[in-house]
């Protein structure tokens, strides 16, 4: 069998987790080991695939920033269109695992297999889960039907897609869950199996490109709640914001003076998108007055993934139609 080569970019994280005793599965130093000791530990991944390491970062997740989003997409993008490379496995913190996986769905340009994974506990804990996701996380990055599928999450024996997969739990190794959607696949016993595919746009269908952009648009999330009069709105505008998502109550619905001051914010050219609170579900283009307030529903992408998406399209264009078919197909 001709082993495939797999591209390994590390950014630290839980899986690169160091605690103080075996016992602590919190409070720990996040992207304290390399990646060649994370390799190290899993000696089995060179019976599938030959790897190569590459540091691209050591942080928590918590601060990830989009430097390093542009960073990783560049280098995808690099590494996927030579000719050596077969795929490649991004080991991440599971906290903004989601975004950086549906910023890369959106904006590395291969039909090779991109793969995140991540840990739940430390390295340094007892039963601890990283070793296992990475070979999973190889072996679906080495497989031949992962290709085309865009870009893939894979903890805890499951395969999801970058665009629907979200951490659901705190702590529980079975954190990742796609509310909407199901998975795509699992892996038992080493081997990956799919069952579906990913419709909406991604990868080499996706008209977006960071080529050559050193910063994103800025768009603030702002999270309803009981009695929100929308004093938040004035500190985005007054932040610079180009873009609010709104994570609305249920089916993105929007208190009436919250409603009012995103409407003003809309007038001056700011997108606003509303998405929700809820955990799982679509966001209807529902009331006649959000539309005709130029709001964009966010379809079934959570706050954080709609607020990826608009940065993304708020780099081509600042017209609300536009934008508003964005949401509908990727
Ligand atoms: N489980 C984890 O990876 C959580 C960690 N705080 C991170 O996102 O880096």
């Amino acid at each position: 069998m001709i082993k495939k080569h797999i591209y390994i970019l590390a950014t630290g994280g839980t899986i690169a987790g160091r605690a103080a005793s075996e016992e602590a599965t919190t409070g720990y130093e996040a992207g304290a080991i390399g990646v060649a000791d994370l390799l190290a530990a899993v000696p089995e991944i060179r019976r599938y695939a030959e790897v190569e390491g590459e540091q691209i970062a050591a942080i928590d997740s918590k601060d990830m920033r989009e430097v390093i989003w542009l960073r990783l997409a560049a280098r995808c993008n690099a590494l996927l269109s030579r000719e050596d490379v077969d795929g490649i496995v991004i080991t991440h913190g599971t906290d903004t695992m989601e975004e950086t996986a549906y910023f890369l769905h959106l904006t590395v340009h291969s039909e090779k297999p991109i793969v995140l994974t991540g840990a739940m506990r430390p390295a340094t804990a007892m039963s601890a889960d990283g070793p296992m996701n990475l070979l999973q996380a190889v072996r679906v990055a080495a497989d031949d039907e992962a290709a085309g599928k865009g870009v893939l999450i894979v903890l805890n024996g499951t395969i999801e897609s970058a665009r629907d997969a979200v951490k659901t739990h705190t702590t529980s190794l079975d954190t990742f869950r796609s509310p909407e959607m199901g998975a795509l696949g699992s892996v038992q016993d080493g081997e990956p199996v799919f069952y579906r595919s990913p419709l909406r746009r991604h990868t080499v269908h996706s008209a977006f490109s960071v080529k050559g952009v050193t910063a994103l648009p800025r768009v603030a999330i702002l999270y309803a709640h009981a009695d929100d009069d929308g004093f938040l709105v004035a500190a985005a505008q007054k932040a610079g914001c180009q873009g609010i998502v709104y994570a609305g109550m249920g089916n993105g619905s929007i208190p009436e003076r919250v409603e009012t001051a995103l409407a003003e914010a809309a007038a001056e050219g700011i997108a606003v998108v509303r998405s929700t609170r809820s955990a799982a579900g679509r966001v209807t283009r529902a009331e006649a007055s959000y539309e005709a307030n130029g709001f964009i529903a966010s379809d079934t992408l959570n706050p954080a993934k709609a607020r990826v998406l608009l940065q993304l399209a708020l780099l081509k264009t600042s017209d609300t139609a536009s934008i508003r078919t964005m949401f509908s197909i990727y």
